[in-house]
């Protein structure tokens, strides 16, 4: 007997519903994996109503249940002589298509929830890099705000004690995240060494360029978030030239968003950390942002005091009632809400690229598809990080080193082939204009595909 399209719909929707109210069961009060999961889900619909071979083998089941959720204790002493604990964590979440890969984040937030939020992004981003890396993500709710050099160190080491258990250049390749820069990793990959032995260069990505790093990593998520939206103002017959633009966070991911765009002749008008955001109507200084954060670790607040001219408020979504033509939020997960997004379109913004993991909600989200905001998902349009990493990996396994020219324009390369496969997808499979249903199902495809071919595992 066939069925009617409708009924196929139904059913697919019926199967994802079913599989979602049971992750929620499971997983209790873990809101940021739940939103992380829904998002795929919902996209997913049209995919199982085409292939209805993805329900038979059980594939949503299986690839929203972590591999492996490790989780342990991080003791470390304080400059005084004071005992902390610290809850260590590291979800390796799938590895059907390579070893896991992602980053780790400090920051007092991070929970289970986070975490596995983090980890379920990542195995389609990585998917959709086209390199062969599996979802994986870490990280502890240490706080590095206000420790000294030593406190860190002696943080990262005791972390890493435990972490090296479980990681290596063929199994798992942590890297950079919040609060995880190459100074962690450096201290990392010391202590790494030290327990294990042998020089394998490729159990970290975002190393030194002295001892294995690539050129390119540092800037390749900020940049590839830029690249990414340059594909879709060129689709849009506009582009980056002339343009103001917002950018949230002035970290690693914001830095070199700010770099690439005001490169690419854009004005950049807005930058923030997690105590407010400065507005500077000459366009964002960014010699002075990188000197504050990167050289003094200091707050954004500062900036007004080299640049009085300049406006600095306190708080964080304050940041998106600034007029803009472009949005890139950098910072953290959940920072455009709703209110926000109905903001940004209400001030005439043209295209928004997420440079941070999930940092619209659904309902922001929602506004922007639905007012014909270009919106660059964060599985597409950051995925520039991850991608380096992964051609990181590469040089450390071929023991040479790219330029930065040839690592930039490898990124290029990938960024406007994720841009083509999410429109190609989204066209497929009735989305048109669509990234993030375009971004989810062509990363799902690929990941879901190596599964079946692995059998029931
Ligand atoms: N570093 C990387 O290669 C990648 C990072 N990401 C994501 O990008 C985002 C930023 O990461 P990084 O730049 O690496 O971290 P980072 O630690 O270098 O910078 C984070 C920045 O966000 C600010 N921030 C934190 N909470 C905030 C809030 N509530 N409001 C405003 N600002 C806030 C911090 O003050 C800091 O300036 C995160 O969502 C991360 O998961 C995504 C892909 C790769
Ligand atoms: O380079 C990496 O492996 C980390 C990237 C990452 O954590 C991310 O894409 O969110």
């Amino acid at each position: 007997m066939t069925i009617s399209t409708e009924e196929r719909n139904q059913v697919a929707k019926n199967y994802v519903e079913e599989v979602f109210a049971t992750i929620q069961k499971r997983n209790p009060n873990e809101n940021e994996f739940h939103q992380a999961v829904k998002e795929i889900f919902d996209s997913l619909v049209p995919v199982f109503a085409k292939h209805p071979k993805y329900m038979e083998s059980g594939i949503l089941e299986r690839i929203s249940e972590p591999e492996r959720l490790i989780t342990f204790r991080v003791p470390w002493v304080d400059d005084n002589g004071k005992v902390h604990v610290n809850r260590g964590f590291r979800v390796q979440f799938n590895s059907a298509i390579g070893p896991y890969k992602g980053g780790l984040r400090f920051h007092p937030s991070v929970n289970a929830s986070i975490i596995k939020f983090l980890g379920f992004e990542q195995i389609f981003k990585n998917s959709l890099t086209g390199q062969p890396i599996g979802g994986g993500k870490g990280g502890s709710d240490f706080d590095p705000k206000g420790k000294s050099d030593n406190e860190i160190m002696r943080f990262t080491q005791s972390f890493m004690t435990e972490l090296c258990k479980y990681i290596g250049p063929d199994a798992d390749v942590p890297a950079g995240d919040i609060g995880v820069g190459a100074r962690e990793v450096g201290y990392m990959f010391g202590q790494y060494k030290r327990i294990r032995g042998g020089y394998e260069a490729g159990v970290l990505t975002g190393k030194g360029l002295g001892y294995g790093g690539s050129l390119g990593r540092t800037e390749a998520t900020g940049y590839g978030t830029v690249y990414f939206v340059q594909e879709m103002l060129k689709d849009a017959g506009s582009s980056f030239e002339g343009s103001t633009v917002v950018v949230s966070g002035s970290g690693n991911v914001s830095t070199y968003a700010i770099e690439k765009a005001q490169s690419l002749g854009a004005k950049v008008v807005a930058c923030s950390d997690s105590g407010g955001y400065v507005y500077d109507p000459n366009g964002i200084n960014l010699a002075t942002v990188k000197q504050i954060k990167e050289v003094e670790r200091k707050r954004i607040s500062e900036y007004v005091n080299v640049h009085p001219h300049a406006e600095y408020h306190e708080g964080c979504t304050g940041i998106w009632s600034i007029p803009c033509d472009i949005a890139l939020p950098c910072a953290t997960q959940n920072e455009i809400n709703e209110e926000s997004a109905k903001l940004l379109v209400a001030n005439g913004v043209k295209a928004v690229g997420e440079g941070a993991n999930m940092p619209s909600t659904l309902e922001a989200i929602e506004v922007f598809l639905t007012n014909s905001v270009l919106f660059g998902p964060a599985k597409a349009a950051n995925a520039g990080g991850v991608a380096v990493s992964a051609l990181e990996m590469a040089q450390n396994s071929m023991r040479l080193a790219w330029t930065f020219e040839e690592v930039d324009a490898k990124l290029h390369d990938i960024m406007v082939n994720i841009y083509k496969s999410a429109v190609n997808a989204a066209n497929e499979y009735g989305y048109p204009g669509n990234l993030v249903v375009g971004a989810n199902i062509a990363g799902f495809l690929k990941v879901a595909d190596a599964m079946m071919a692995q059998g029931v595992i």
